[in-house]
């Protein structure tokens, strides 16, 4: 095959930062994605609608001209988050979802959640109205390893506040693990996965041999080559608890190339022709279309996209930038070490 004629794709899970960053990279989601879940963490984060409303503005202004593209807001969840502000951004249309970051676990995570008692409030009015949470799914204990944060987070933090509130919709984001895969498989209902473009292509030796990689340095971190296999098996396999979230995560080149490194990869220039790639690999580009632009949607209770995107397999490698240049600096775009031969061509 190819050629290929999928829905306009969604990004369930997307970083576009502010000012100057988010002129810069704006364009490359928009030009092939009709919709993104934005997420909130900004400094200071975007905790009320009001925060979401300005920031939504923001988004807007920055398109490139003759873009369409919807941003979908989300609130940053605190422990002070006011019950009455998520009902009224939902009820508003302006919000979508709220995202959990356990405090300290991820980029500007500082003012997540550290006791859950204090969240409950919040978190029974959205099983109330059916605001879906989505959650950075690690936990930040000092004593537990890095690679074993997520499935630890889902032993002691989201199985108990599943049991806790059944009614609440849970978006596990960025799984990474055979076992953030199998636990969303065993879930009756209300729970569902997003998976990153990078994580079904890069595990942990991307990162650490040969020396260290930062630009394939994010989090949660990637896993063993048996983890990998099972995002990869889930994402193929058409299953519609799982869609596409690319987690793609710009920060400027110096802040990832220095002593202590930012987390986060830049994703979203090539992810299209990334995946096709990988669901061709698999025997599955039946399926890219249910990831990109199907099961998301359906989960969210939204249409999908009515337009079309097509993608063609080139015989030559597609040659793309390796950085996106920003107004604030140079961000290094996601190298999936090998060529990509599918283009984006129609959109
Ligand atoms: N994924 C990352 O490595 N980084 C994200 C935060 C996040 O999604 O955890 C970021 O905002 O840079
Ligand atoms: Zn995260
Ligand atoms: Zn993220």
């Amino acid at each position: 095959m190819n050629t290929i004629s999928i829905r306009r794709p969604d990004d369930w899970h997307l970083h576009l930062r502010d000012g100057a960053v988010l002129e810069g990279v704006i364009g490359d989601t928009s030009r092939h994605f009709a919709r993104a879940i934005i997420m909130p963490n900004l400094v200071p984060p975007v905790v009320t609608t009001t925060d979401a409303r300005a920031y939504r503005e923001r988004i807007m202004a920055a398109l490139p001209k003759g873009d369409r593209f919807e941003p979908l807001m989300t609130l940053y969840l605190t422990e002070q988050t006011d019950p009455n502000d998520l009902e009224d951004g939902k009820n508003s249309g302006l919000i979508t979802a709220v995202k959990l970051y356990p405090a300290g676990a991820t980029t500007n995570s500082h003012g997540g959640v550290r006791d859950f008692d204090k969240a409950m409030p919040a978190l029974e009015r959205m099983a109330k109205i059916g605001l879906p949470l989505c959650v950075h799914g690690e936990v930040t204990t000092p004593d537990v390893d890095i690679f074993d944060r997520e499935a630890v987070f889902i032993e002691t933090v989201l199985d108990p506040l599943r049991k806790r509130l059944p009614e609440l919709k849970v978006t596990m984001e960025h799984v990474t693990t055979a076992d953030g895969i199998d636990y969303i498989k065993s879930a009756e209902s209300n729970l569902a996965g997003t998976i990153t473009t990078h994580h079904l292509i890069i595990n942990r030796n991307a990162l650490l041999v040969g020396g260290i990689r930062p630009h394939y340095y994010c989090l949660p971190v990637a896993k063993r080559e048996n983890h990998r296999l099972a995002l990869r098996a889930a994402a193929t396999s058409g299953d519609a608890r799982f869609f596409l979230g690319t987690d793609s995560a710009p920060h400027v080149d110096p802040l990832k190339e220095c002593g202590c490194g930012c987390a986060g990869i830049y994703t979203s220039l090539n992810t299209m022709s990334c995946l096709a790639h990988v669901f061709e690999q698999d025997n599955a580009l039946d399926k890219l279309e249910a990831f990109t632009s199907l099961n998301g949607p359906a989960w969210y209770g939204l249409a999908p996209n009515e337009e079309r995107i097509s993608m063609v397999r080139q015989a030559d490698p597609v040659a793309f930038p390796d950085k996106r240049d920003t107004g604030a600096g140079l961000v290094t775009v996601f190298d999936p070490m090998f060529p990509l031969h599918w283009e984006v061509v129609e959109t």
